[in-house]
């Protein structure tokens, strides 16, 4: 199969995953790719041919400029095709003859024209090899071509009739998931610091290294966000109920995706007249819009200084998991709200008497238990083989099914023991709608208390919550799996390695005439969100959203002593294995991120 590189160039990184959208959508397979800085000696490099033109110093600087993402794609006449989808390089030119390229859509002029594509067999070899030079090999700086890695020590490469044993099964596995590590890690990066130390021939090569890699370095933190835990359940189990009351006790932000919507409609946006529809009716909302939405609250409430964000009635189907899990970040766990229809029938029939909800009504609540079962429940099932779901029994009354919830979410946080003794003068909570401040004197009394106990033994200890990694079973679960469990909707798009459930081929959505202002974190892997089938209008750019702060230190949050939930109230805590997950570093939580090669 051919293969071709193609680039996003940094006039149009910020709208990559269109682009990938688009270039899976043409039959292609990405089969690498990598998000990158280009340094001026690796762009001079990978542009040597146009050594002494006039514009070289120009094209540089402007590929300099901000991040690339690289692919390798493959396909039937790749080169040609890519070529094609580019369209004309002048991007002024392209919207007038190829109006739906690459170029016209994302591009700005001769030189701004969002993308690269290797124009002929030999090129797309060297070029391939530029950004993802093979295994076992090292760039030769000079000229960019990949060489034999030295063998350890330096010395050349043995002859083969001194070749090292052939290595077991194991140690075959543990080459090629270094080397991938390696790859879409960190040789793209090292290779262009590499590349600067030989030009620059500092005095101090280490610390020259260490400094540019910290300057460059394109996995610069986790989750920008505030924790995220997943609020799931029937309409009318209670999810907003139970809600509000977390958010008392733990000092969390409460998003409802339902209530964003209905905003939306009220606000009477393009979209809202749609949205107020697809409510009326049960169906679901396209997943970019309501992840627009709630993005925009999660870095809100992130700003706030909330410690974590309880996600109400979201996702509802499994591809919007993980287009989330992409464009956003992955739950800490799922709360799931386990209720029969009878009884969310009776309740939203109640709230209906006030609730003023166009679809607190028999007819429409029909209809939302339908698409709950068909669509909605798939959710649960994909996060339960991962191992992440907290079901609760919601029969019960709010009192006690709240007392299970205060206590999953006790236990779900960490006694942050070495940091205990330093709080006794506790920073105020972060200010929240609802939410009733702890006196300091009383949190200074708490803070007294042993922080080692739990609080059942103790009482409410002073605790500085913060999830424990080893409570995060999705980080787990997200680990190579065998047991295929990744993706479980029955369709699927290849793209590399790796597979995202398509939303638009289990039930086609509508076009929906609006992009919502997603924009993927740097750390975002390049699967193509589904369900950004819609096309863009030219006046509706992704709208850039201002970068979340650093995420702040989880507020103090002193929850009040639960009483011993009974096991029947917990269907199905798996909190054994969640104890004996592994500590794994932040990083690994966070969505497989291509990197640079
Ligand atoms: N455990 C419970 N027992 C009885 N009624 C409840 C319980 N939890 C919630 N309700 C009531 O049921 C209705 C639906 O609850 P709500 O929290 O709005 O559900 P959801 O957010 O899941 O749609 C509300 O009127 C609420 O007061
Ligand atoms: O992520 C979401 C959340 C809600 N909705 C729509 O909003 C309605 C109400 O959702 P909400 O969570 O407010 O209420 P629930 O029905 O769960 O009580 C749903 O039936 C859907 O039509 C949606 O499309 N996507």
């Amino acid at each position: 199969m051919e293969q071709t590189l193609a680039l996003v160039k940094p006039d149009a990184f910020a709208r990559k995953d269109e682009v990938v959208l688009k270039v899976v959508s043409a039959g292609f397979t990405v089969e690498k790719s990598a998000e990158l800085q280009l340094t001026p000696a690796r762009a001079a490099q990978f542009y040597a041919e146009h050594a002494g033109k006039p514009f070289l110093d120009d094209l540089c600087n402007f590929m300099c400029s901000g991040r690339v993402l690289a692919m390798v794609l493959s396909k039937e006449g790749a080169i040609k095709a890519w070529r094609e989808l580019m369209g004309p390089t002048d991007s002024v030119a392209a919207r007038s003859t190829a109006p739906d390229s690459m170029r016209a859509l994302f591009g700005t002029d001769k030189q701004k024209n969002a993308c690269h594509g290797s124009d002929s067999p030999e090129a797309a070899a060297r070029e391939i090899a530029f950004f993802f030079p093979p295994s076992g090999e090292i760039p030769d700086l000079a000229t960019g071509a990949a060489q034999a890695a030295p063998m350890e020590g330096g010395a050349a490469a043995e002859p083969a009739a001194n070749a090292p044993p052939a290595r077991s099964e194991g140690q075959v596995r543990a080459a090629a998931l270094a080397k991938e590590y390696l790859e879409t890690k960190l040789t793209g990066t090292l290779t262009g610091a590499l590349a600067e130390l030989a030009k620059d021939t500092p005095a101090d090569p280490i610390a020259y290294l260490v400094d540019y890699l910290r300057k460059f370095n394109p996995h610069p933190q986790g989750s920008p966000y505030a924790k995220i835990v997943f609020v799931l359940g029937g309409p009318g189990s209670g999810k907003g109920t139970q809600s509000a009351n977390i958010v008392r006790d733990f000092g969390w932000t409460h998003v409802s995706a339902g209530d964003l919507l209905r905003d939306e409609v009220q606000s009477k946006s393009t979209q809202g007249k749609m949205i107020g529809d697809m409510i009326k009716n049960g169906q679901i909302v396209p997943g970019h819009i309501t992840i627009g939405l709630l993005k925009k609250a999660i870095v809100k409430a992130t700003d706030a200084g909330a410690p974590g964000v309880l996600v109400d009635g979201f996702p509802r189907k499994v591809d919007q998991a993980g287009m989330f899990e992409k464009m956003v970040a992955k739950a800490e766990f799922t709360l799931f709200f386990d209720c029969p229809e009878k009884v969310m029938e009776e309740r939203l029939l109640e709230r209906g008497k006030t609730s003023g909800r166009s679809d607190d009504n028999i007819k429409s609540i029909k209809k939302r238990f339908k698409t709950f079962v068909e669509q909605s429940m798939p959710v649960i099932d994909y996060y339960e083989a991962k191992g992440s779901v907290r079901r609760i029994n919601a029969t019960k009354p709010v009192d006690e099914v709240y007392r299970t919830i205060n206590a999953i979410f006790t236990e779900a946080m960490q006694v942050g023991n070495e940091k205990a003794a330093s709080l006794t003068a506790p920073a105020a909570p972060p200010a929240r709608a609802g939410s009733k401040p702890k006196p300091q004197a009383q949190l200074a009394e708490v803070a007294k208390m042993p922080s080692n106990k739990s609080e059942g033994e103790a009482g409410p200890a002073l605790t500085r919550h913060v999830f424990s990694t080893a409570l995060a079973p999705n980080v787990v679960a997200e680990q190579p799996s065998a047991e295929g469990q990744e993706m479980p909707a029955s369709a699927a798009v290849p793209v590399g390695s790796e597979t995202l459930p398509v939303e638009a081929a289990v039930a086609p959505e509508p076009a929906a005439p609006y992009v919502a202002p997603v924009v993927a974190p740097a750390e975002t892997s390049l699967e193509a969100p589904a369900e950004l089938s819609a096309e863009p209008a030219d006046d509706q750019a992704l709208d850039p959203e201002p970068e979340p702060k650093p995420k702040p230190e989880p507020a103090l949050a002193p929850p009040p002593p639960p009483p011993p939930a009974s096991d029947s109230d917990v269907l199905s805590p798996r909190s054994d294995q969640l104890q004996a997950a592994p500590e794994l570093p932040e990083d690994s939580a966070q969505s497989p991120t291509p990197m640079p090669a």
